[in-house]
């Protein structure tokens, strides 16, 4: 019995262990104030107020600094490409703003039918023809948020070449596009036709900011695009500073480093313009038939000759007294398309230290390389999107591929759109052809270039970079980041707070009961 010591638990201060004194009856209020000075009303306020205090802040801080419920900003951008128009809705964190890394897809819509600059001769239907993905659009980014998202509309290849061959119709799209985009709730910031150089350096900033390379300042990817009417290569290369072709380069700085990108864009060297270049160099004597080795041995096509030149890539090749149409027969022979294909290139002159082709500059190859759009499409049904497997293996397979009958092609394709299924030999042999005669490519470097469609998510393709941009999204100086992240922040009040709390503790000693009999540690 113990009636002197009293019934609850104290600290005991060495060990910070509570303690129980072996008592089994309680002593009396008087007898606790007499015999123990601890527990005088006085240090027992002191006491409870000082734990109220130290509950109270590890609690405030924690509220303060506990992560808000997210709310997102969005950004939508429409890709009017020459062979359709993709409409591509971002989200990123609305206190992100202006950070880093955090803007992803949310989702994407295919408009249907062709591409605007196919409503030439209907401008109207440009219009009508986004009208159903941008309902969609209405219904993946909250109401709330409708009038301050912005929206673009960035055209490529096919409208540049629409406006060279005829501005007024051009004008007529754009008119009819500005018209149903300015009727949406969203914040409509305009319609135009971005340059080649453009289309390049932003298909560049979006894979590297999705792969983290830029806020990271790490060694950046270059980046290949290959769309239906224009291809862009770009890259940083040690050796260009654009002195020797100021065209080509794009100085960009972005998160605190300078960048020097080469990029060039070669209109007419998409796959659907460039398969229009080849056929015109297989038709230059206006034949009614031509056998054709880059579509596979048993296709047959009829085409119209003035269909085939109706685009300025080719149209001042258009031979004088040809038939109507002509007749194509595939005969699938993948050394002999890759002649053919050659063709079209000019890799004779060239006015600088080093050229790709057409006598246009480009530095040595360097970096990694991601190659998207159409290299991914055709490379994946292709099979063929590991590089890690050798070039000469990768030709191989394409060549049987070619010499594969075409009948043999559908039966194995049932649910494959024909008109890619007909122009994979083709596509093939002209990707092959553009890396390796076209951007020098090797046996060796040709393992540097990865298929790829998406990152982390979001479609490689030049809409993220133009909407970053846009946006301010991307800052030219890296940002100031907190000295602790939130969880060290917490971590630091918390041990501060115990560390006062037993300080505390300790300063109160002189108060401390002196116990006669051992107290038992539970
Ligand atoms: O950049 P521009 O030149 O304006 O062209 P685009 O924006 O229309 O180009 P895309 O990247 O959308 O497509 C590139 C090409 O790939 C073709 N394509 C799309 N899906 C394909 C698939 O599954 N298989 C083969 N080709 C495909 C499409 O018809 C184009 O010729």
């Amino acid at each position: 019995m113990c009636p002197h010591l009293p019934p609850l638990f104290f600290f005991n201060p060495t060990l910070l262990l509570p303690v129980w004194p072996v008592c089994f009856f309680p002593p009396t209020l008087s007898e606790m104030k007499e015999k123990n000075p601890w527990h005088t009303p006085v240090t027992i306020i002191i006491s409870v107020i000082g734990v109220i205090a130290i509950v109270a802040l590890v609690t405030v801080a924690v509220l303060q600094n506990r992560p808000l419920p997210k709310k997102y900003k969005y950004g939508i951008v429409l890709d009017a490409g020459s062979s359709h128009t993709a409409l591509y809705i971002y989200e990123w964190p609305a206190e992100k703003d202006n950070n880093t890394g955090r803007v992803q897809q949310k989702h994407s819509c295919k408009v249907k039918g062709p591409g605007i600059s196919s409503y030439a001769s209907a401008p109207l239907k440009a219009g009508e023809s986004l009208r159903e993905c941008m309902q969609e659009a209405k219904q993946w980014v909250p109401e709330k948020r409708h009038h301050e998202t912005p929206l673009y509309l960035g055209a490529t290849a096919g409208m540049r070449l629409l406006n060279m061959e005829n501005s007024a119709a051009s004008e007529k799209v754009f008119g009819a596009v500005e018209e149903t985009l300015q009727k949406s709730p969203f914040s409509f910031q305009g319609a135009r036709i971005l340059s080649g150089q453009e289309e390049g350096a932003f298909g560049w900033v979006t894979v590297n900011y999705l792969d983290d390379r830029l806020k990271q300042g790490l060694e950046t990817t270059g980046a290949l695009d290959l769309g239906g009417a224009s291809t862009q290569i770009s890259f940083v290369s040690d050796q260009f500073d654009g002195s020797e072709s100021l065209n080509n380069s794009v100085t960009f700085r972005l998160y605190g480093n300078d960048y020097n990108l080469y990029t060039h864009s070669f209109l007419c060297y998409g796959k659907d313009q460039a398969l229009r270049l080849t056929l015109a160099h297989q038709t230059q004597s206006g034949p009614e038939s031509i056998l054709d080795p880059c579509f596979n041995t048993g296709y047959t096509s009829t085409r119209n000759y003035s269909v085939l030149y109706d685009s300025p890539c080719v149209s001042d090749r258009k031979p004088q007294n040809a038939p109507q149409t002509f007749t194509q027969q595939g005969v699938g022979n993948f050394q002999e398309c890759q002649e053919v294909v050659k063709k079209i290139f000019n890799f004779t002159h060239c006015k600088y230290t080093r050229c790709s082709f057409n006598g246009v500059f480009q530095p040595l190859l360097q970096g990694p390389f991601g190659a998207f759009s159409a290299y991914y499409f055709v490379m994946n049904f292709l099979n063929l999107t590991d590089t890690s497997i050798s070039l000469d293996t990768v030709k191989a397979k394409l060549e049987r591929y070619c010499a594969t009958p075409w009948s043999q092609v559908t039966q194995q394709h049932p649910d494959t759109k024909v008109k890619y299924l007909a122009e994979y030999c083709f596509s093939g042999t002209y990707i092959l052809t553009l890396l390796t005669n076209g951007y020098n490519f090797t046996s060796e470097t040709y393992s540097d270039i990865k298929f790829i469609k998406k990152i982390k998510g979001s479609d490689a393709g030049w809409t993220l970079g133009y909407m970053l941009n846009l946006t301010n999204m991307i800052p030219a100086e890296a940002p100031d980041t907190p000295p602790l992240p939130h969880a060290g922040y917490v971590s630091i009040v918390t041990v501060m707070a115990l560390l006062l709390f037993i300080l505390f503790i300790i300063s109160l000693r002189p108060l401390w009961p002196r116990c006669s009999k051992q107290p038992q540690i539970i």
